[in-house]
């Protein structure tokens, strides 16, 4: 990679995202970050970053949608404005058609929004219910000085009809639409400026399933016939299997797995993909339905977890190479530390915690010692003793927590690469003879393959 200049390694790459990162001061909130002082005056503030977006790193290949999917809260909104500089990144870069869009402000940055447009969740709030759609349609061509009134009109009504409404409905306001309706006015306003990219944020959510898929399959065609890239946001899997070339999954700021659609959804890597795909309800009821999903709270973005960031909540935390438990005893020791980390019980008699939590599985040796001296902690009501034992030395030692995860692994169903943050894979990877960067960590998607 050249010290200065976007990344050389993909020509096709439409946008370079590098390490990206958006913190928010967390002290804008009221009284938020204010801790107690034992001395006057009393309070103090202390400065407590919300890492929405930390060091995320992808390409979008010119005409590709890439999907990105997460639970609410993971960064995914703040990543898409960030892409756009609507809000300023922390670090990292951005190179679109291959300019640093951090080095642009003023003119030459508002000329180049024009060519980056964004179609929000909300079609209701995002319309002026005070203006009729033909001139909302044109309000972006009138921005940037595009054609004159007449030329501004007719493009507004052949793009109406592009999106699939009456170019008669020109002169109507937005509440004689329905949602769907609404949200297609809004394609046609980030059309009137012909865009290359448009990034997508939760744009059908907020409409029936019935009315969904028809706005999808309009914004499919829209794409073929403008040459358009898409960054699709959305929590819905089956919305972002409908319509994404390739899917990057996203947790706590944090790219987790990112991959071909069918690769990802046929051969997820990550086990917070594998988590995401078991929650899609299953439409048989004989089934079970939809399946538990994680158990545990998402952690703050203030104080994330260090190494993987799922590690907290992963079904497969890895075993601390101290240890040689088998796999059911270990996993019972990280149900046990979770379970006492959560205060999930008021049981203090250790014989009745092993037989709830271990069940036969008991670890031995050292292992099973620091086990006794937490069940003792326990016994006599010492609960932060307990957790700080079974947290240190056993979770906080996985090669989860130490290390953090980035890994590229061979697809099986396609020939693109398949980029999976879990040390799981590191066999995998080494397997798929990736280069040394990779075992080191630096692996990331989007990543140029070492060129020196
Ligand atoms: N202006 C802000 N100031 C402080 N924190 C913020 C701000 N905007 C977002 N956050 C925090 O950043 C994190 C990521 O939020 P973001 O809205 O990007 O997530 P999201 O994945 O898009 O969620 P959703 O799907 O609910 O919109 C959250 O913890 C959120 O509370």
């Amino acid at each position: 990679m050249s010290e200065v200049g976007p990344p050389e390694s993909d020509s096709e790459a439409l946008l370079q995202v590098r390490d990206l990162c958006k913190y928010f001061d967390n002290e804008s909130g009221l009284l938020a970050g204010v801790q107690l002082d034992d001395e006057f005056p009393y309070v103090s503030r202390s400065a407590s970053d919300v890492r929405a977006v930390d060091g995320v790193s992808f390409d979008i290949k010119e005409g590709e949608t890439l999907g990105l999917v997460g639970e609410s809260g993971c960064g995914k909104s703040t990543l898409a404005r960030t892409v756009l500089r609507l809000l300023e990144p922390t670090s990292g870069s951005v190179y679109f058609q291959g300019e640093d869009l951090a080095a642009l402000s003023g003119e030459p940055l508002r000329r180049k929004r024009k060519d980056m447009q964004m179609i929000f969740q909300d079609p209701q709030s995002s319309l002026d219910p005070r203006m009729k759609v033909g001139p909302i349609v044109e309000e972006p061509m009138k921005a940037h000085g595009m054609l004159d009134e007449e030329g501004r009109e007719a493009r507004a009504k052949e793009l109406l009809e592009k999106v699939g409404l009456d170019p008669q409905h020109y002169n109507r306001y937005p509440h004689a639409f329905s949602g769907g309706q609404r949200q297609r006015v809004n394609l046609a306003r980030a059309l009137s400026v012909n865009p290359d990219f448009i990034v997508c944020d939760e744009p059908v959510s907020a409409l029936d399933v019935s009315i969904q898929a028809q706005v999808l399959n309009t914004m499919e065609e829209l794409q073929e016939e403008f040459d358009l890239t898409y960054l699709f946001i959305a929590h819905d899997l089956s919305v972002i299997r409908h319509i994404s070339d390739r899917v990057a999954v996203m947790y706590l700021g944090n790219l987790v797995e990112l991959a071909d659609k069918e690769e990802l959804f046929e051969n997820p890597k990550h086990p917070y993909t594998e988590a995401l795909l078991d929650a899609i309800p299953v439409p048989d009821p004989r089934s079970g339905g939809r399946k538990e999903l994680l158990s545990g709270d998402v952690p703050s973005p203030i104080d994330p977890p260090s190494g993987c960031r799922f590690r907290t909540r992963c079904p497969r935390l890895i075993q601390p190479e101290s240890y040689d438990m088998p796999e059911d005893t270990w996993r019972n020791v990280v149900k046990f530390q979770r379970a006492v980390k959560r205060r999930a019980f008021e049981e203090t008699d250790p014989d009745a915690l092993r037989n709830r939590y271990f069940d036969g599985a008991v670890p031995g040796g050292d292992a099973g010692t620091l086990l006794d001296e937490a069940l003792g902690h326990i016994e006599r009501d010492e609960w932060d003793d307990a957790e700080g034992i079974l947290t240190e030395r056993f979770a906080d030692e996985s090669v989860c927590a130490t290390t953090d995860p980035a890994y590229e692994v061979e697809s099986d169903r396609s020939d693109g690469r398949h980029y999976a943050a879990c040390h799981l894979r590191r066999d995998e990877a080494i397997a798929a003879a990736v280069d040394e960067a990779a075992l080191d960590g630096a692996a990331r998607p989007g990543r140029p393959e070492a060129d020196d």
